[in-house]
Protein backbone atom coordinates (compact mmCIF):
# COMPACT_ATOMS: atom_id res chain seq x y z
CA UNK A 1 0.00 0.00 0.00
CA UNK A 2 1.69 3.49 -0.94
CA UNK A 3 2.43 6.14 2.10
CA UNK A 4 0.03 9.57 1.76
CA UNK A 5 1.88 12.36 0.25
CA UNK A 6 2.98 13.26 4.23
CA UNK A 7 3.10 10.41 6.86
CA UNK A 8 4.02 11.19 9.73
CA UNK A 9 4.49 8.35 12.94
CA UNK A 10 5.65 9.79 16.46
CA UNK A 11 7.55 12.96 15.52
CA UNK A 12 9.66 13.76 18.14
CA UNK A 13 12.22 16.91 18.06
CA UNK A 14 13.97 17.92 21.43
CA UNK A 15 16.57 20.71 21.57
CA UNK A 16 18.58 20.14 24.55
CA UNK A 17 16.25 19.16 27.04
CA UNK A 18 13.47 20.71 25.93
CA UNK A 19 10.94 19.06 23.24
CA UNK A 20 9.50 20.91 20.43
CA UNK A 21 7.50 18.11 19.36
CA UNK A 22 6.49 15.69 21.29
CA UNK A 23 5.44 12.41 19.38
CA UNK A 24 3.20 13.64 16.71
CA UNK A 25 1.20 11.77 14.07
CA UNK A 26 -0.73 12.32 11.31
CA UNK A 27 -1.30 11.33 7.96
CA UNK A 28 -2.32 14.36 4.75
CA UNK A 29 -4.11 12.24 1.46
CA UNK A 30 -3.55 13.08 -1.42
CA UNK A 31 -5.23 16.50 -2.55
CA UNK A 32 -6.38 17.43 0.79
CA UNK A 33 -5.56 21.14 2.52
CA UNK A 34 -4.30 20.11 6.49
CA UNK A 35 -4.07 22.82 8.79
CA UNK A 36 -1.59 22.79 11.43
CA UNK A 37 -3.02 25.07 14.34
CA UNK A 38 -1.50 26.09 17.53
CA UNK A 39 -0.30 29.20 19.54
CA UNK A 40 2.80 30.74 19.00
CA UNK A 41 5.37 28.05 20.48
CA UNK A 42 3.52 24.97 19.56
CA UNK A 43 5.84 23.59 17.46
CA UNK A 44 3.90 23.97 13.97
CA UNK A 45 6.98 25.85 12.13
CA UNK A 46 9.44 22.83 13.78
CA UNK A 47 7.44 20.29 12.39
CA UNK A 48 6.77 22.00 8.72
CA UNK A 49 10.70 22.51 8.89
CA UNK A 50 11.20 18.69 9.29
CA UNK A 51 8.86 17.77 6.62
CA UNK A 52 10.78 20.16 3.78
CA UNK A 53 14.07 18.95 4.93
CA UNK A 54 15.26 21.89 6.29
CA UNK A 55 15.41 20.50 10.23
CA UNK A 56 16.60 17.09 11.10
CA UNK A 57 14.04 14.88 13.17
CA UNK A 58 15.33 13.32 17.07
CA UNK A 59 13.34 10.39 16.38
CA UNK A 60 10.00 8.67 14.66
CA UNK A 61 9.12 8.38 11.09
CA UNK A 62 8.76 10.71 8.26
CA UNK A 63 7.49 10.41 4.87
CA UNK A 64 6.80 13.23 2.31
CA UNK A 65 6.09 12.10 -1.34
CA UNK A 66 7.57 8.46 -0.86
CA UNK A 67 10.74 9.89 0.25
CA UNK A 68 12.55 11.01 3.84
CA UNK A 69 13.17 14.42 4.12
CA UNK A 70 16.43 13.98 5.72
CA UNK A 71 17.33 12.27 2.57
CA UNK A 72 15.49 14.34 -0.05
CA UNK A 73 17.59 14.96 -2.85
CA UNK A 74 16.85 17.70 -6.12
CA UNK A 75 14.29 15.89 -7.84
CA UNK A 76 12.05 15.33 -4.82
CA UNK A 77 12.63 19.31 -3.59
CA UNK A 78 11.18 20.20 -7.30
CA UNK A 79 7.94 18.94 -5.99
CA UNK A 80 7.75 20.79 -3.15
CA UNK A 81 6.11 24.48 -3.27
CA UNK A 82 7.68 26.26 0.11
CA UNK A 83 6.36 29.27 1.47
CA UNK A 84 8.75 29.89 4.66
CA UNK A 85 7.30 31.92 7.71
CA UNK A 86 10.08 34.56 7.31
CA UNK A 87 10.36 36.59 4.05
CA UNK A 88 13.85 35.98 2.32
CA UNK A 89 13.15 38.01 -0.54
CA UNK A 90 14.25 41.60 -0.26
CA UNK A 91 16.82 41.98 -3.46
CA UNK A 92 17.66 44.49 -5.99
CA UNK A 93 15.87 42.43 -8.51
CA UNK A 94 12.37 42.91 -10.43
CA UNK A 95 9.65 40.77 -9.30
CA UNK A 96 9.73 39.66 -12.87
CA UNK A 97 13.04 38.90 -12.96
CA UNK A 98 12.98 37.27 -9.70
CA UNK A 99 9.97 34.81 -10.71
CA UNK A 100 11.83 34.18 -14.17
CA UNK A 101 15.02 33.24 -12.60
CA UNK A 102 13.38 30.57 -10.10
CA UNK A 103 11.13 29.55 -12.59
CA UNK A 104 13.86 27.90 -15.07
CA UNK A 105 14.75 25.65 -12.01
CA UNK A 106 11.79 23.54 -12.25
CA UNK A 107 11.11 20.90 -15.14
CA UNK A 108 7.57 22.21 -15.64
CA UNK A 109 6.52 25.72 -13.79
CA UNK A 110 4.29 27.84 -14.24
CA UNK A 111 3.94 30.83 -16.51
CA UNK A 112 5.60 33.46 -14.99
CA UNK A 113 3.04 36.13 -16.01
CA UNK A 114 0.22 34.01 -14.56
CA UNK A 115 1.70 33.76 -11.29
CA UNK A 116 2.72 37.36 -11.16
CA UNK A 117 -0.90 38.23 -12.08
CA UNK A 118 -2.35 35.55 -9.64
CA UNK A 119 -0.90 36.77 -6.20
CA UNK A 120 -1.88 40.56 -7.86
CA UNK A 121 1.33 42.00 -8.48
CA UNK A 122 0.91 42.59 -12.33
CA UNK A 123 1.52 45.81 -11.57
CA UNK A 124 4.73 45.98 -9.53
CA UNK A 125 6.45 43.30 -12.21
CA UNK A 126 8.55 45.43 -12.89
CA UNK A 127 9.43 47.25 -9.44
CA UNK A 128 12.34 45.90 -7.23
CA UNK A 129 11.33 43.76 -5.09
CA UNK A 130 13.33 45.81 -2.00
CA UNK A 131 11.02 48.44 -3.16
CA UNK A 132 8.03 46.58 -2.05
CA UNK A 133 5.54 46.91 1.09
CA UNK A 134 5.67 44.19 3.54
CA UNK A 135 2.48 42.73 2.36
CA UNK A 136 3.51 43.06 -1.28
CA UNK A 137 6.51 40.70 -0.57
CA UNK A 138 4.77 37.81 0.80
CA UNK A 139 2.74 37.76 -2.50
CA UNK A 140 6.59 37.53 -4.11
CA UNK A 141 6.98 34.35 -1.42
CA UNK A 142 3.62 33.13 -2.32
CA UNK A 143 4.89 33.34 -5.84
CA UNK A 144 7.88 31.56 -5.62
CA UNK A 145 6.15 28.67 -3.89
CA UNK A 146 3.78 27.95 -6.63
CA UNK A 147 5.64 28.91 -9.39
CA UNK A 148 7.60 25.31 -9.99
CA UNK A 149 3.92 23.58 -10.18
CA UNK A 150 4.26 21.80 -6.59
CA UNK A 151 2.25 18.44 -5.72
CA UNK A 152 2.95 19.55 -2.13
CA UNK A 153 2.47 22.88 -1.12
CA UNK A 154 4.03 24.06 2.24
CA UNK A 155 2.19 27.46 3.47
CA UNK A 156 3.79 28.40 6.61
CA UNK A 157 2.01 31.51 7.52
CA UNK A 158 1.62 32.76 4.26
CA UNK A 159 -0.94 35.52 4.72
CA UNK A 160 0.82 37.53 7.48
CA UNK A 161 0.61 41.27 6.46
CA UNK A 162 -1.51 41.00 3.54
CA UNK A 163 -4.89 43.53 3.72
CA UNK A 164 -8.24 41.92 3.58
CA UNK A 165 -8.89 41.99 -0.23
CA UNK A 166 -4.89 40.36 -0.76
CA UNK A 167 -5.89 37.76 1.38
CA UNK A 168 -9.10 36.74 -0.55
CA UNK A 169 -7.42 37.00 -3.87
CA UNK A 170 -5.17 34.34 -1.72
CA UNK A 171 -7.97 32.32 -0.84
CA UNK A 172 -9.07 31.87 -4.20
CA UNK A 173 -5.46 30.97 -5.76
CA UNK A 174 -5.51 28.47 -3.11
CA UNK A 175 -8.85 27.01 -4.39
CA UNK A 176 -8.00 27.01 -7.85
CA UNK A 177 -4.44 24.89 -6.82
CA UNK A 178 -6.72 22.58 -4.75
CA UNK A 179 -9.16 22.19 -7.97
CA UNK A 180 -5.92 21.42 -9.50
CA UNK A 181 -4.97 18.51 -7.07
CA UNK A 182 -2.29 20.18 -5.25
CA UNK A 183 -1.77 19.23 -1.55
CA UNK A 184 -1.43 21.51 0.91
CA UNK A 185 -0.08 21.85 4.25
CA UNK A 186 -1.02 25.52 6.13
CA UNK A 187 -0.29 26.69 9.28
CA UNK A 188 -1.86 30.08 9.81
CA UNK A 189 -3.28 31.85 13.10
CA UNK A 190 -6.51 33.52 10.89
CA UNK A 191 -8.76 30.75 12.17
CA UNK A 192 -11.08 32.22 9.19
CA UNK A 193 -8.72 31.26 6.62
CA UNK A 194 -8.55 27.53 8.37
CA UNK A 195 -11.62 27.13 8.23
CA UNK A 196 -11.95 28.29 3.97
CA UNK A 197 -9.24 26.53 3.19
CA UNK A 198 -8.50 23.72 4.83
CA UNK A 199 -10.63 19.97 4.21
CA UNK A 200 -8.86 18.83 7.74
CA UNK A 201 -7.15 20.17 10.97
CA UNK A 202 -4.57 19.09 13.29
CA UNK A 203 -4.67 21.82 16.68
CA UNK A 204 -1.03 21.59 18.31
CA UNK A 205 -0.09 22.51 21.59
CA UNK A 206 2.97 22.76 23.55
CA UNK A 207 4.39 19.95 21.06
CA UNK A 208 1.71 17.71 21.31
CA UNK A 209 -1.31 17.02 18.86
CA UNK A 210 -4.44 17.68 21.46
CA UNK A 211 -7.54 17.10 18.22
CA UNK A 212 -7.09 16.37 14.40
CA UNK A 213 -10.38 16.04 12.56
CA UNK A 214 -12.61 17.73 9.41
CA UNK A 215 -12.47 21.21 10.00
CA UNK A 216 -16.55 20.91 10.47
CA UNK A 217 -15.84 17.93 13.69
CA UNK A 218 -12.88 19.79 15.67
CA UNK A 219 -13.38 20.22 19.19
CA UNK A 220 -16.33 17.38 18.93
CA UNK A 221 -20.09 17.34 19.20
CA UNK A 222 -20.03 19.19 22.38
CA UNK A 223 -18.12 22.03 21.56
CA UNK A 224 -20.27 23.05 18.48
CA UNK A 225 -23.63 23.27 20.11
CA UNK A 226 -25.85 26.69 18.91
CA UNK A 227 -26.11 29.25 21.48
CA UNK A 228 -29.63 30.96 21.58
CA UNK A 229 -29.34 34.76 22.66
CA UNK A 230 -32.31 37.19 23.26
CA UNK A 231 -33.87 39.65 25.34
CA UNK A 232 -36.64 39.79 27.46
CA UNK A 233 -37.64 42.54 30.36
CA UNK A 234 -34.47 44.35 29.88
CA UNK A 235 -32.36 42.00 30.55
CA UNK A 236 -29.54 39.05 28.61
CA UNK A 237 -30.15 35.64 28.19
CA UNK A 238 -28.32 33.29 26.21
CA UNK A 239 -28.80 29.67 26.15
CA UNK A 240 -26.93 26.38 24.28
CA UNK A 241 -29.19 23.90 22.83
CA UNK A 242 -28.97 21.08 20.27
CA UNK A 243 -32.62 22.32 19.25
CA UNK A 244 -32.02 25.98 18.86
CA UNK A 245 -35.14 26.56 16.52
CA UNK A 246 -37.59 24.49 19.02
CA UNK A 247 -36.47 27.07 21.86
CA UNK A 248 -36.59 30.33 19.16
CA UNK A 249 -40.64 28.87 18.85
CA UNK A 250 -41.15 28.57 22.32
CA UNK A 251 -39.90 31.99 22.79
CA UNK A 252 -41.71 33.37 19.96
CA UNK A 253 -45.43 31.50 21.25
CA UNK A 254 -44.28 33.36 25.16
CA UNK A 255 -43.86 36.37 23.27
CA UNK A 256 -46.79 36.18 21.14
CA UNK A 257 -44.55 37.63 18.57
CA UNK A 258 -40.85 38.25 17.64
CA UNK A 259 -38.90 37.86 20.51
CA UNK A 260 -36.38 40.82 21.24
CA UNK A 261 -32.35 40.69 20.17
CA UNK A 262 -32.96 36.66 19.32
CA UNK A 263 -30.01 35.69 17.49
CA UNK A 264 -28.99 31.63 17.42
CA UNK A 265 -24.89 31.34 16.35
CA UNK A 266 -23.14 28.40 16.13
CA UNK A 267 -19.27 28.31 17.45
CA UNK A 268 -16.90 29.60 14.81
CA UNK A 269 -13.61 27.31 14.60
CA UNK A 270 -11.89 30.47 16.15
CA UNK A 271 -13.99 30.04 19.37
CA UNK A 272 -13.49 26.00 19.01
CA UNK A 273 -9.76 26.44 18.83
CA UNK A 274 -9.79 29.22 21.95
CA UNK A 275 -11.98 26.79 24.17
CA UNK A 276 -9.56 23.71 23.29
CA UNK A 277 -6.53 26.23 23.73
CA UNK A 278 -7.77 27.49 27.55
CA UNK A 279 -9.06 23.68 28.48
CA UNK A 280 -5.51 22.56 27.33
CA UNK A 281 -3.60 25.41 29.65
CA UNK A 282 -5.86 24.33 32.22
CA UNK A 283 -4.84 20.88 32.17
CA UNK A 284 -1.23 21.52 32.52
CA UNK A 285 -1.83 24.16 35.17
CA UNK A 286 -3.44 22.22 37.19
CA UNK A 287 -0.50 19.03 36.32
CA UNK A 288 2.07 21.04 37.35
CA UNK A 289 0.73 21.84 40.44
CA UNK A 290 0.38 18.31 41.56
N1 LIG B 1 16.79 26.19 17.16
C1 LIG B 1 16.07 26.14 18.28
N2 LIG B 1 16.68 25.93 19.47
C2 LIG B 1 15.97 25.85 20.62
N3 LIG B 1 14.62 25.96 20.68
C3 LIG B 1 13.97 26.17 19.53
C4 LIG B 1 14.65 26.27 18.26
N4 LIG B 1 13.72 26.47 17.30
C5 LIG B 1 12.53 26.49 17.91
N5 LIG B 1 12.68 26.31 19.24
C6 LIG B 1 11.59 26.27 20.25
O1 LIG B 1 10.67 25.24 19.86
C7 LIG B 1 9.34 25.63 20.16
C8 LIG B 1 8.48 25.47 18.92
O2 LIG B 1 8.83 26.48 17.97
P1 LIG B 1 8.09 26.62 16.57
O3 LIG B 1 8.83 27.67 15.80
O4 LIG B 1 7.98 25.29 15.93
O5 LIG B 1 6.67 27.13 17.02
P2 LIG B 1 5.43 27.59 16.14
O6 LIG B 1 4.28 26.76 16.53
O7 LIG B 1 5.79 27.57 14.69
O8 LIG B 1 5.21 29.09 16.64
P3 LIG B 1 4.75 30.44 15.87
O9 LIG B 1 3.27 30.38 15.78
O10 LIG B 1 5.22 31.50 16.81
O11 LIG B 1 5.43 30.46 14.55
C9 LIG B 1 9.42 27.06 20.71
O12 LIG B 1 9.35 27.00 22.11
C10 LIG B 1 10.77 27.55 20.24
O13 LIG B 1 11.31 28.49 21.16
Amino acid sequence: MSLAPVHVRDLLKSYGAFTAVDGISFDIHEGETFALLGPNGAGKSTTIEILEGYRDRTSGDVSVLGVDPQHGGLDWKAQLGIVLQSSGESGNVTVLEQLTHFANYYPNPRKVSEVIEAVGLTEKAKTRISKLSGGQRRRVDVALGIIGRPKLLFLDEPTTGFDPEARRQFWALINQLKAEGTTILLTTHYLDEAATLADRAGIILGGKLVDIGPINEIGGADARVPLVRWRQDGVEHSQRTAEPAALAARLYAEASGEVDSLEISRPSLEDIYLHLVGKHSLINAEEGAV
